[in-house]
């Protein structure tokens, strides 16, 4: 018995292994390493205690002769990735897509809401998704468009993601891995998952690295993409054996936080009184249940990658006050609170006078960014009171964070086919997706859907099916009248 752990630094350990698990390891590791340090940190090795660098044979030779005659050792390696070898390397970006053009709105909402891990229905009534996801589609196209239309008639979602992609490219070609091709997977629209699949077979790659662009885990993003790629892996025979490892969430990193801290020190600096600014985290919200009822983890990474990045803006000097809340709540079922609009309100209210925006869930900037917080909650803002309002802007291919991304890339590179897990410090578990899926979210439970699917009242869903009930009535009647040969208001006065 033996434990792979992994660790932020790319440090794995071996716990408690023989001499045969030990060179076990260190064989695999000659797969995957093309160079091993040692570092014996039990005791009783101290005199043999070694930290060098060395080709996978000798590191095995090394292992078996130190370990032979003992069962109980803790070795820890630290394991730089073959970067060269074992098939060509592909990194698949994971995100959302968004509608180019206002024509691309409705069926861009249709994708969406076709998504059971956006809509959670029952699995007796899955078969109404589609059904459901037309009739949303269409009812709310023409609020989402004023959105897109506000923003200059379309998401800059699809450039700002190729953007990245380009960066990452070339940040990965001067880390040495010259070979890599980076591919966009979207999820609701083009650049579509399928087609980056595609890509990556026709390319040959043979190690895939699998990096959401969402920093935080949730069911609704990062897992429903997981989900997607899990069905198109296993439909493809000639996709079974593509080697892969997957980035769950990397909310934690030292490179991110400190990237998004970079943004926000140098607009508190624009502030008159940059200490006494309100730092407002806003987070793209998920329905209460998802967290509550399916166990997503998104709550608890957005709460700790908050800290993270607080307690980085301390130790450069700064004592903010800091808020998280959740905005964009679609629908009546209740989502994540604080919601940000209420947060605004009370903040402005309690006496606040200077707030800064900080878009927390996502790395581009996007219409909940360009509309949704530039516009409607900077308006709100002012209306309660808040005299002084900045944004930080989004990360988009800010070269610290781009970097990051690529050491991320470069880390997991050992683990491509190899399933390694509980991470120290992801509260999911890095490794393959058939793993990953099984670990988080096995049972899939249903809750209840985040969007309007009726409501009373004379709401615009009211009154279409109130229309369709009322005709639906009226041919009723007149079948009725004609079979009968008789009118119904004399029937109904018969009854009587
Ligand atoms: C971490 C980020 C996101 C989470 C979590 C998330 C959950 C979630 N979203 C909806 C419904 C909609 N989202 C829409 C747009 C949208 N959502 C995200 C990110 C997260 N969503 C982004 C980045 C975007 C914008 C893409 C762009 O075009 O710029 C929309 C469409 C826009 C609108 O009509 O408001 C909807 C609808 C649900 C129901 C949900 C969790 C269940
Ligand atoms: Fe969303």
């Amino acid at each position: 018995m033996f434990l792979v752990r992994n660790t932020p630094s790319c440090v794995s350990s071996v716990v408690g292994a023989h001499s045969e698990v030990a060179a076990t390891f260190a064989a695999s590791c000659s797969n995957r390493c093309e160079d091993i340090r040692i570092n014996q940190r039990f005791p009783k090795f101290l005199p043999h205690a070694a930290q060098f660098t060395s080709s996978s044979n000798r590191i095995f030779s090394r292992i078996k002769a130190i370990v032979s005659d003992l069962d109980d050792i803790e070795l820890s390696y630290s394991l730089r990735p073959n970067v060269q070898s074992a098939g060509k390397v592909g990194v698949l970006l994971l995100n959302l897509g968004g509608p180019d053009k206002i024509e691309d709105v409705q069926p861009f909402l249709y994708n969406l809401f076709a998504d059971p891990d956006i809509i959670r229905l029952p699995p007796n009534a899955r078969f109404l998704q589609p059904l459901i996801a037309k009739s949303i589609s269409i009812l709310r196209a023409p609020k989402s468009a004023e959105g897109y239309k506000a923003i200059g008639g379309g998401s800059p979602l699809r450039r700002i993601t190729e953007d990245q992609a380009f960066a990452l490219t070339n940040a990965l070609r001067k880390k040495g891995l010259a070979d890599a091709s980076v591919y966009v997977g979207m999820r609701y629209w083009h650049p579509y998952t399928e087609e980056a699949i595609q890509q990556i077979k026709n390319d040959g790659v043979g190690r895939l690295v699998i990096l959401p662009l969402y920093p935080q885990f949730s069911i609704s993003t990062s897992g429903s993409s997981f989900r997607l790629l899990e069905s198109l892996l296993k439909s493809d025979s000639s996709l079974r054996t593509l080697k892969h490892t997957v980035i769950p969430s990397w909310y934690q990193r030292k490179g991110y936080v400190s990237a998004m801290v970079d943004l926000m020190v140098a607009e508190l600096q624009k502030f008159r009184e940059p200490n006494g600014v309100e730092i407002f985290f806003s987070a793209h919200g998920v329905p209460k249940s998802y967290v509550e009822e399916a166990g997503d983890p998104y709550k608890e990474e957005m709460e700790e990658c908050v800290q993270l990045i607080m307690s980085e803006l301390t130790t450069r000097g700064f004592t903010n006050h800091h808020t998280l809340a959740y905005q964009s709540r679609v629908g009546p079922v209740e989502w994540l609170k604080p919601y940000t609009d209420d947060s605004i309100r009370e903040l402005g209210g309690s006496g606040v006078k200077s707030l800064l925006a900080v878009p927390i869930s996502f790395v581009s900037e996007h219409i909940e960014t360009l509309e949704e917080i530039d516009m409607e909650y900077r308006e709100l803002a002012i209306e309660s009171g808040i005299t002084q309002w900045g944004r930080v802007p989004a990360l988009n291919t800010n070269q610290a964070f781009i970097d990051d991304l690529a050491d991320a890339v470069l880390e997991a590179l050992p683990y491509v086919g190899q399933m390694v897990g509980p991470a120290e410090n992801s509260l999911v578990p890095i490794g393959d997706l058939d793993s990953l899926m099984e670990a988080f979210d096995r049972e899939r439970r249903a809750v209840p859907s985040p969007v309007d699917m009726w409501q009373w009242g004379w709401t615009k869903s009211a009154e279409m099916w109130n229309g369709r009930l009322a005709m639906l009535g009226i041919l009723a009647i007149v079948a009725l009248e004609l079979s009968t040969g008789q009118s119904i208001l004399k029937q109904i006065l018969e009854l009587d």
